[in-house]
């Protein structure tokens, strides 16, 4: 087992450059199979544990698929399987939109029904309502669902029950190859909602409105593959501007979109974090005093929800009383009990916490329950007085590439080291009692 041992104090400084996006390249990865001809080719792939897995989930649908760094190309011209069974859904949720595709490929489509997660329980009805809605008929049973359309799906006026990012980009992949208009209402606004809009309309796709809370897609009879460079990991910028205002840093985070970021920048200047927009990306600094503030976590433009745990670790060092209310998820907030073993003065009251800082952070073993809860913390770790050890980071994999190493580039005393490798740290932390 691997931990990540960070000591605090450090201010960091200089340039960290952000990756591709997970949220991004998933879709677009999962679009890919919808090319009946020539291969599509995708720059800037992060190196995750996710694309990995979504690799494998299209291997295993007969895709020809290769990574070679930061390049992913996919030929999925050859004739496809229908089935993305449980040892891949189980590993990844994200790996249920492959169904869109292969429904609209295939007419049919069987994927494992994914459970809920450390966030919520997270149901997938909105996409199958959107699948029946085109003419699919769908069945839920012995895990699986079953969705079989006889001929093409047929265009329809979807009115989604909430903005799910999910169903609103399986649905534009069903959507693309159907017969006539759909049109989506109520869809969420993601950047990484246009991205694949971006990459579906390279393909061959007919979509407007992406970006708005009305997409119209007007059905093709086929697709190609295109060439495809992904937006940058607006979440992975967000964490490493968090990781230079806790600190009182400065550091350029390249590739940051201030347009994708804007209710994070708001909320930082808020706490009296400033924030310089640059040529290629947001430069942060760090106050020596940080103020409290409300947050609440919304579909975009709102707050993102998968900044909820890194913005806590942040709130931890304000001065005041901060609240923070999440909407998206029903239980995202199992990190709150690691951070009172970092002694953090937090309560969870209903579906929101509320910290009183400044909390004199104390390095302490934490186990991380999410990707982003891997995250917040070792940014409070990076804060902490002495110590701190982060378990669990498969959880960090799945959406950070080399994050330690980036931390350590910019000045952070922390490393990664395998159980038995880790001699030297374990002294260092008996000596400091922890
Ligand atoms: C791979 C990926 O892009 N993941 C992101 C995506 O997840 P994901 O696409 O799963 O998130 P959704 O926007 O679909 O989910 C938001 C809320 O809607 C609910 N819901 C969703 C679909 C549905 O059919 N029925 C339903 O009730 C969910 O349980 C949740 O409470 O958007 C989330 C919200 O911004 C982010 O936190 C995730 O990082
Ligand atoms: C919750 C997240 O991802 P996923 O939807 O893949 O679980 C995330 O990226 O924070």
């Amino acid at each position: 087992m691997e931990k990540i041992i960070v000591r605090g104090g450090n201010r960091l400084s200089g340039t960290v450059r952000v990756e591709g996006a997970k949220n991004a390249v998933l879709p677009v990865i999962a679009a890919t199979l919808l090319a009946s001809e020539g291969k599509s080719v995708i720059h800037d792939v992060p190196a995750l544990s996710d694309v990995y897995t979504i690799n494998e989930v299209l291997r295993y649908l007969n895709a020809e698929v290769s990574m070679e760094g930061n390049q992913v190309t996919v030929d999925a011209s050859r004739e496809l399987k229908l089935e993305a069974p449980f040892e891949y859904v189980r590993k990844m949720r994200a790996s249920v939109l492959v169904m869109g595709p292969l429904l609209a490929r295939n007419g049919r489509a069987r994927v494992a029904l994914p459970g809920g997660c450390a966030i919520g329980s997270r149901p997938i009805d909105q996409h199958l309502k959107g699948f029946e809605a085109m003419g699919a008929s769908v069945k839920v049973g012995n895990g699986f669902i079953d969705a079989e359309v006889t001929g093409r799906l047929r265009g329809a006026k979807i009115y989604l029950d909430f903005p799910s990012v999910g169903a609103t980009e399986n649905i534009m992949m069903a959507a693309v190859l159907a017969e006539g208009t759909t049109v989506i209402e109520n869809c969420a606004k993601e950047p990484e909602i246009v991205d694949l809009a971006n990459f579906l309309n390279a393909m061959g796709a007919k979509v407007r409105g992406a970006g708005t809370g009305t997409i119209r897609i007007e059905g093709v009879s086929e697709l190609q593959g295109a060439v495809h460079t992904v937006i940058p990991d607006r979440i992975e910028a967000g964490t490493f501007m968090v990781a230079a205002a806790i600190t009182g840093g400065n550091v350029l985070v390249q590739g940051a979109v201030p347009e994708h970021l804007s209710s994070l920048i708001a909320k930082m200047e808020e706490m009296g974090v400033t924030i310089i927009e640059e040529e290629n990306g947001l430069r942060v600094i760090g106050p020596e005093k940080l103020k409290a503030v409300d947050i609440k976590t919304m579909p975009h433009p709102g707050f993102p929800t998968d900044m909820q745990s890194q913005m806590m670790a942040l709130l931890l060092k304000a001065e005041g009383t901060s609240m923070i209310t999440e909407t998206v998820f029903e239980n995202r907030f199992m990190h709150v009990e690691e951070f009172r073993r970092m002694n953090a003065d937090i309560k969870i009251e209903g579906r929101s916490v509320i910290m009183n800082g400044p909390c004199r952070l104390q390095g302490a073993e934490v186990a991380a329950t999410d990707l982003r809860a891997a995250a917040a913390l070792i940014l409070a770790g990076l804060a902490a007085e002495g110590y701190t050890r982060v378990t669990e980071l498969k959880h960090l994999d799945r959406g950070y590439v080399r994050f330690h190493e980036k931390l350590a580039a910019l000045g952070a005393d922390i490393e990664r080291v395998r159980e038995q490798e880790s001699t030297v740290n374990e002294e260092k932390l008996t000596d400091l009692n922890i």
